[in-house]
């Protein structure tokens, strides 16, 4: 029905609304985060760039409208006029002006410049009745051209298909290339439908030239429309016809050949896509016989425009409202993310600095330890070295000379005093290559077993802190200690440059320590000659101490290790200080995040997604309840996105935590990535009508399994079906903790079987990664571990409920263990789990599952074993069971095992593989 397309621009006006408060939330939220938080710049920047939002306003802003271009003004005409079903527009003419329909409470028609200005020129119209606006009134004149934005007709109709603002617009007839130009100034800001219609059988060159004009400038999908030559209404409204006028026109409107025409020329010219063809009518739902459609491109016939016109409007909007919503939940997903992750930063900075900074203190004491290890033991050594050295300088002063004075013997110094200057710059190199080549021994091997991660763990730390500059930083102070004492230059990087700078220092500093004689200076010898140099040699060696030396050289090297190491608990102290401050604001932070910022812009998500599943699915079609938790209705349903069969669980959050932490619970579920022990969450949908539209319902959509574990225990599954259970569910827990998610409420009412009775974790309502946990108390009573309900507590709270929940699988039955029957509540039956009462060994029980049991469920969570050890235990236990004599299995187990054996070997033993 064309009444039916004011119904569809309310839809379209009704999604909209929702997108803009979304939009407009999605703002306010962005704001406060980039005014509150200190997120690092990068994600600042991406706070403060609204690009994509602003995108979204802009298409958000458009109106839509239905825009009617032809091959000539009259297949427009028969368009329209089909349409309004009168012959509102003349059926021939050419160079038509702009004209748009309106809805008026009465018919009325002006001449407009742009929206604003009403031209008070009188109109053939004005003076008496009209059915079809006056030829003149619609013609342009000879001097008009439609480029210079002449007037135009601004039409209002009482009619039902221009409810709800539904307008129709018919662009001025021009040249191809003033399109641009024109439809630039008439159709800013619209959604256009747009609607090609076609009278003849073919499209002219200069049709065709136009069309790839206007597909040029709009790139959207088109509607061509195959028109009747002789206009239905105009026929219906002159009723006086004869019968064989009459049969004409059934004959023109079932023109199956014109229309087979008009397809070919699109389908050659690419307009329309065969390939398509099928997939198309598959997404429009109604296949017809004259619906042919491409990729984006329509074509129907007249015939069927009140079906499928609206079918192509629907389509359209639903494109252009998802395209929006995509949009929009990308942003959504994609802070969200950002958010998760800075969190996990921020709980690792909060974890990590203390140990940091410990490790730092711990080493440093290590280093400080032994440099002033290397100073003591080394002053004895160094004494043998320096004596050595001046002996052999002494045994062969000669050589020294020669290597040492650049000019060797004839050199002839100006005045004694040179001389004599370079003469103990010689004996101090030789001896200061001898002593630091042993102490660099020394201290290059403490380098690298100290101050690679010792530099590198302060450097991290002093990162993070933005007060320290001006003040000694705890890195420069570790620096400090070992080149201070030795005059190292422990920047450079490589063991080589070490040395070489040692060796330079080093020589430098000897030089302080030596008592020269200034008696030498000043002996006013003027016979600068070799047997002169030799004798000054061999009296400077005579003159040095060795012990004295060396002694001075290990107080001083004590001296500068013991001030860099107090000057390094200091810095480090001052350090702490600066971070832990820092830290209980990344805390304050952290914090922020968890509570508020994340589950803000995970409620903004499910909104966006869930808007996204919407237009895309539809509402899922309810068939019967399957059964209730505390939290929301599961019922089965109708096929929906593909899923087959389906079920929802219907959940009416009611207040904001409750709608946060559900949209929390809905983000970390939909992005995990399917696995074959995991029930896939397949979308969501808002049910705003829900309640009479005072509690929007979220409906969670999932596969529909055959029942829970609860069920099939009750209704009794075999030991080995048990067992494959319990693999099962032990595989589920290990593939959401390695995707860093605790399900904190594992219990067999969350464990679905399907009709093979192989098992899927659900329910993933607690289900939340560990740096987001806040401590809640979460979880069902009977399985929570006894540290839940002090708040610290980590994913081993699953292995734990695992154990109970073993304890259940290896009894066969449901009902609550004796140890904890006895308590009359949850609080009685908390107090006596922490005091260690578990439930109690049955006496049918495996030894290997007792066992397994009792370490799952250990009070003390570090004692707990890992899944991933559990699992081939019982994967074991599970290979016996089904090989062990079928004799022991109950009559009505038989049948079931030995097709389970036979069905089973494969899955387990692909199980091993993997
Ligand atoms: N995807 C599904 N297919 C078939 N049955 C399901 C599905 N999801 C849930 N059910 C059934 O619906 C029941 C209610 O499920 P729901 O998750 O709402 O509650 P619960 O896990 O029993 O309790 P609570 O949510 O309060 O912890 C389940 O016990 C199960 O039997």
């Amino acid at each position: 029905m064309l009444t039916d397309i004011p119904k569809e621009f309310r839809k379209y006006s009704r999604n909209c609304l929702s997108l803009r408060r979304i939009l407009k939330e999605t703002r306010n939220a962005l704001a406060d985060i980039s005014s509150n938080l200190q997120l690092g710049d990068e994600l600042n920047n991406d706070l403060l760039n609204p690009d994509m939002l602003d995108k979204i306003e802009r298409k958000l802003e458009r109106k839509p409208t239905l825009l009617v271009f032809g091959q000539d003004c009259h297949a427009k005409a028969l368009f329209v006029n089909n349409i309004f079903e009168q012959t509102i527009l003349p059926l021939y003419g050419k160079r038509w002006r702009y004209v748009s329909f309106l809805y008026g409470s009465k018919k009325n028609i002006r001449l407009t410049l742009g929206n604003e200005y009403e031209i008070l020129e009188k109109l053939k119209a004005h003076d008496h009745q009209w059915i079809s606006i006056p030829e003149e009134d619609i013609q342009l004149d000879d001097q008009e051209s439609p480029a210079q934005h002449c007037p135009s007709l601004e039409v209002e109709l009482s009619h039902p298909v221009l409810k709800d603002n539904v307008v129709v617009m018919v662009p001025p007839d021009c040249l191809p290339e003033q399109y641009a130009d024109i439809l630039n100034h008439y159709t800013k800001n619209i959604l256009p439908v747009i609607i090609y219609a076609v009278s003849d059988d073919v499209l002219s060159d200069s049709n065709i030239r136009e069309i790839k004009k206007l597909k040029d400038i709009f790139k959207l999908p088109f509607l061509f429309v195959s028109v009747s030559n002789i206009e239905k209404n105009s026929v219906i409204s002159t009723e006086s016809l004869t019968e064989s006028e009459q049969h004409l026109i059934e004959s023109d409107h079932i023109s199956i050949t014109k229309l087979q025409n008009l397809r070919d020329q699109l389908l050659r010219l690419g307009y329309l896509n065969e390939s398509e063809k099928t997939k198309t009518e598959q997404v429009m739902q109604k296949p017809s016989f004259c619906l042919e459609c491409s990729l984006d491109n329509t074509l129907i016939c007249d015939t069927r425009i009140s079906e499928d016109f609206v079918l192509f409007i629907r389509e359209l909007f639903k494109s252009s409202l998802l395209k929006m919503a995509a949009l929009l939940s990308e942003v959504h997903t994609k802070y969200l993310r950002k958010f998760i992750l800075c969190a996990f930063d921020m709980a690792r900075e909060i974890q990590i600095t203390p140990k940091r900074i410990l490790y730092s203190q711990e080493i440093e004491l290590k280093l400080f330890k032994a440099l002033m290890k290397i100073a003591c033991d080394q002053q004895e050594e160094i004494t043998k070295i320096i004596q050595k050295t001046l002996q052999d300088m002494k045994s062969n002063v000669a050589e020294v000379l020669e290597d040492g004075l650049q000019t060797g013997e004839n050199r002839a110094f100006q005045t004694p005093k040179l001389a004599t200057m370079e003469i103990q710059q010689l004996v101090r190199r030789r001896l200061s290559s001898s002593v630091s080549n042993e102490i660099v021994r020394s201290v290059g091997c403490l380098q690298e077993s100290f101050t690679g991660t010792l530099q590198r763990c302060l450097e991290s730390l002093e990162k993070h802190c933005h007060e320290l500059e001006g003040s000694l930083s705890a890195s420069d102070a570790v620096k400090q200690i070992i080149s201070a004492a030795y005059n190292i230059d422990l920047q450079s990087s490589t063991s080589f440059s070490v040395i070489q700078t040692f060796v330079d220092r080093l020589r430098m500093a000897l030089s302080n320590f030596v008592p020269w004689h200034n008696t030498w200076l000043s002996s006013g010898q003027d016979h600068c000659n070799l047997h002169w140099q030799l004798q000054i040699v061999t009296n400077m060696i005579d003159s040095l101490s060795a012990s004295k030396l060396a002694k001075t050289i290990s107080l001083q090297f004590q001296e500068s290790v013991k001030s860099s190491h107090e000057a390094f608990q200091s810095a480090i102290r001052s350090l702490e200080n600066q971070l832990s401050g820092q830290l209980e604001q990344t805390e304050e932070q952290r914090i922020a995040i968890r509570k508020k910022h994340a589950p803000r812009f995970a409620r903004l998500a499910l909104e966006s997604t869930s808007l996204c599943d919407f237009l895309r699915w539809g509402m899922p079609k309810q068939l019967r309840e399957i059964g209730r938790g505390q939290y929301g209705v599961v019922s089965s349903c109708q096929p929906w996105a593909g899923v087959d069969p389906c079920a929802f669980k219907s959940v009416v959050p009611p207040d904001d935590r409750h709608w946060n932490d559900l949209a929390m619970e809905f983000y970390y579920t939909r992005s995990l990535p399917e696995h074959p022990r995991i029930v896939k969450l397949k979308g969501s949908v808002i049910d705003f009508t829900y309640g009479g539209g005072s509690s929007p319902a979220v409906l969670l959509m999932m596969e529909r399994l055959t029942r829970d574990l609860y069920c099939g225990l009750n209704q009794g599954l075999s030991w080995p079906v048990r067992l494959r259970v319990s693999i099962d569910v032990i595989k589920g827990i290990r593939y959401l903790h390695s995707q860093g998610l605790v399900h904190r409420d594992i219990k067999l009412k969350n464990v679905l079987l399907d009709k093979d009775d192989r098992a899927k974790l659900t329910d993933f309502g607690f289900c939340i990664p560990e740096a987001m946990m806040s401590g809640s108390v979460v979880g069902t009573p009977v399985h929570m571990a006894p540290e839940l309900l002090s708040g610290r507590y980590d994913s081993s709270v699953d292995v734990y409920a695992f154990g109970i929940l073993f304890w259940y699988i290896c009894a066969g039955q449901v009902s609550l263990p004796n140890q904890f029957n006895q308590f009359h509540n949850k609080e009685q039956l908390w107090n006596n789990v922490r005091k260690g009462i578990r439930p109690e060994c049955l006496k049918d029980f495996n030894q290997r599952c007792w066992n397994l049991m009792e370490q799952c469920w250990a009070a003390e969570p570090s004692e707990r074993p890992l899944l991933g050890s559990v699992q081939p235990q019982l994967e074991a236990i599970y290979r016996e069971a089904l090989e062990g004599p079928i004799d022991d299995l109950s009559v009505a187990d038989h049948t079931t095992e030995i097709f389970a054996r036979f069905q089973n070997m494969d899955s387990f033993s692909s199980t091993f593989i993997n």
